[in-house]
């Protein structure tokens, strides 16, 4: 008998997969499954639907898994997506169709799974990675650990302690200047590159903030990766965080100022510095954000467990940011996400309270809502635009600033010979009676500028600052040495580039008078034991390598919002205080206690503090 005159189904193929035999009423039955008692799924053959002609042998069968498992790679290669369903079609479709429509002799359903999904999947893997480690790889140029050049998994693993900032130095001290973190991304110290990239002829956002915020779609200002997009986006921004609406903001900042100085007054004992900072920030962050909604300083504890969740919620954001495509997966189950979704949801709930109230005042959620335009202006910002920003505002804006104080007490703790200079020059400006929440000298007081510039330089809020990702369907970015392939994502480190020797003498030295000295500055002679053996001709000093608030059109937008709060603060602060170490504190524990989680954490200061006469 042919192939062709015989039965459908009534023969199969042998061990060997040549020989044709008639099949027994018993095989028959098993191989169709007529008998109805019988569980059907796991003890019938895959042959369903196909003939004998038409049966693979097992190996004919594993060889098109394995097949398959390489087309998958390439389009997995070519096409980036964050759709769920067409990921689970490439990982499990071609598998299940083998399954579904060949008949592969003497296996069962159950043998055919265990068989072919391992063999497609462990082939994709394997030639992800080949080719991930491959000279064909596009980033195989650039140097870095084999662990980062599989998988960017490696990376979320070594951030969870909170010490990648310093990894990534390490990893800069070791390779140079361009290292690969990621299989297709790179970390960049090199002030040279900093304004080609990221300047006003730069390269678009990063997609990290997929990752951070569960969703692909529902995403802030500073995730938007089409960058015309994201400077319309901005304007509202622009507008809400101009010269004008933060002279507007002056008030509730000082008065925030001052109900701070009054509650730490109040306090006795040790006082943890950086959890009244915590609430201070908070209650300014929202009222300029939303007109109010918190109220910690006067609480006096971390109400709401608001803090608690910024901390767990940028925590579980950094693992997600490191794998976007996981972060959008387990953003559909809230119980896996935990601190970071109430978050989330909580920032949320207070725009959109804000949006019912309406503005009572020029809060920023009134240009946000494009409020202080004529009315017909556009379209009006669509209510799901207002949540995400107004979650960004609270969460760029409480927690870096919050942080920068905090470094700025432990620096000055520290340091008792710039506490004092500090001391004297704030005294100079706001003694006892003079209204230390006044911006009115904010410009004559370079010393100020200087220590938050330090602060800022030596412990960076942003560790690692923004992320980029040249278009996947743009052209390639040349730049001298630098060859960046569509695709490729990068971040311009600022950790490593603020404590890289080449920008800054005694690159991890709190030194304020750095900032004198290179600006020439009379109040610092060049003989003053401040300069440290330095003068002008060998000091080293970059500024293009300072950029805590990174650089160009995409940079924080709250910057000059951010510096106000800082010295308004740190002035009343001193001006009523003077602040003391507590006796067993362990000075090295913030060394220990500043983590990278995006923004860097706020280790604890406990202090002292003696009311000034
Ligand atoms: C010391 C305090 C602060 C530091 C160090 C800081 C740092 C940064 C950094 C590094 C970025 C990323 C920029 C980029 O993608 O290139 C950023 C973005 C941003 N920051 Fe800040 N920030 C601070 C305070 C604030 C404050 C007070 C606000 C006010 C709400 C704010 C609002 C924003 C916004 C809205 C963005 C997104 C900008 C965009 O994508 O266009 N930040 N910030």
């Amino acid at each position: 008998m042919t192939g062709q005159d015989r039965p459908r189904g009534f023969g199969r193929l042998g061990h060997d997969g040549r020989q044709w035999r008639n099949n027994t009423p018993m095989e028959l039955e098993r191989t169709y499954n007529l008998n109805p008692t019988r569980p059907p799924l796991f003890l019938a053959p895959t042959t369903m639907p196909a003939s004998a002609d038409e049966a693979l042998s097992p190996a004919q069968a594993i060889m098109i898994a394995a097949c398959l498992g390489l087309v998958a790679h390439q389009v997995f290669r070519k096409y980036e997506t964050y759709n769920t369903a067409v990921h689970a079609a490439l990982l499990f479709g071609p598998p299940t169709l083998i399954i579904a429509f060949v008949s592969v002799s003497r296996w069962s359903l159950l043998h055919a799974v265990l068989v072919l999904y391992p063999t497609y999947l462990a082939t994709l893997a394997t030639s992800t990675v080949i080719y991930r480690l491959s000279p064909f790889h596009p980033l195989a140029r650039y140097p870095g650990p084999i662990g980062c050049k599989i998988s960017k998994l490696y990376l979320a693993a070594i951030c969870v302690p909170g010490y990648q900032h310093k990894y990534i130095k390490a990893l800069h001290d070791r390779y140079g200047d361009v290292v690969r973190i990621g299989p297709n991304e790179l970390s960049i110290r090199d002030a040279s590159l900093i304004d080609p990239l990221l300047g006003s002829s730069g390269v678009p956002k990063g997609p990290h903030y997929i990752g951070r915020m569960l969703s692909a779609t529902a995403l802030p200002m500073v995730g938007i990766q089409d960058t015309d997009a994201h400077l319309r986006r901005r304007k509202n921004w622009q507008r809400g965080m101009g010269a004008g609406a933060i002279k507007e903001y002056e008030q509730i900042i000082a008065r925030r100022a001052r109900q701070f100085v009054a509650r730490l007054e109040e306090q006795k004992g040790t006082v943890v510095i950086g959890t009244w900072v915590n609430y201070f920030m908070y209650d300014v962050t929202l009222e300029i954000a939303f007109g109010g909604g918190s109220e910690l300083l006067e609480a006096g504890h971390d109400k709401g467990n608001v803090w608690a969740l910024l901390n767990d919620g940028m925590f579980i954001a950094t693992l997600f940011g490191h794998a976007p495509w996981l972060g959008v997966y387990v953003g559909k189950i809230p119980a896996a996400t935990g601190n970071l979704s109430i978050l989330l949801n909580r920032c949320a709930e207070c725009a959109a309270t804000r949006v019912k109230k309406g503005s009572a005042e020029k809060d920023l959620f009134y240009y946000l809502n494009q409020e202080d335009l004529p009315p017909n202006t556009g379209q009006p910002p669509p209510m799901e635009q207002l949540v995400d920003d107004g979650a960004l505002a609270i969460v760029a804006g409480a927690d870096t600033t919050s942080s920068a104080v905090t470094a700025l007490v432990y620096c000055l703790l520290t340091h008792p010979g710039v506490y004092d200079r500090l001391q004297d020059e704030i005294d100079g400006f706001y003694p006892p009676g003079e209204d230390a929440t006044s911006t009115e000298h904010h410009r004559e007081m370079p010393y100020l500028a200087a220590v938050i510039k330090e602060v800022l330089r030596v412990y960076p809020p942003v560790p690692g600052g923004s992320q980029r990702q040249v278009p996947p369907d743009g052209p390639v970015v040349l730049l001298g040495d630098l060859y960046l392939p569509p695709g490729t994502i990068f971040w311009c480190h600022i950790y490593s580039t603020h404590h890289d020797p080449r920008n800054f003498t005694n690159p991890s030295s709190f030194w304020p008078e750095r900032w004198l000295l290179a600006s020439a500055d009379p109040s610092l002679p060049p003989s003053s034991p401040a300069a440290r053996g330095f003068d002008r001709a060998t000091l080293v000093h970059n500024e293009a390598g300072f950029m805590p608030f990174s650089h160009g059109p995409m940079n924080c937008v709250g910057k000059t919002l951010a510096m106000q709060e800082m010295r308004m603060v740190v002035c009343a602060l001193l001006q009523r205080f003077r602040i003391c170490a507590q006796e067993e504190w362990d000075r090295g524990s913030f060394e220990r206690g500043y983590r990278d989680y995006f923004t860097s954490t706020r280790p604890e200061v406990p202090v002292l503090l003696e009311v000034r006469a």
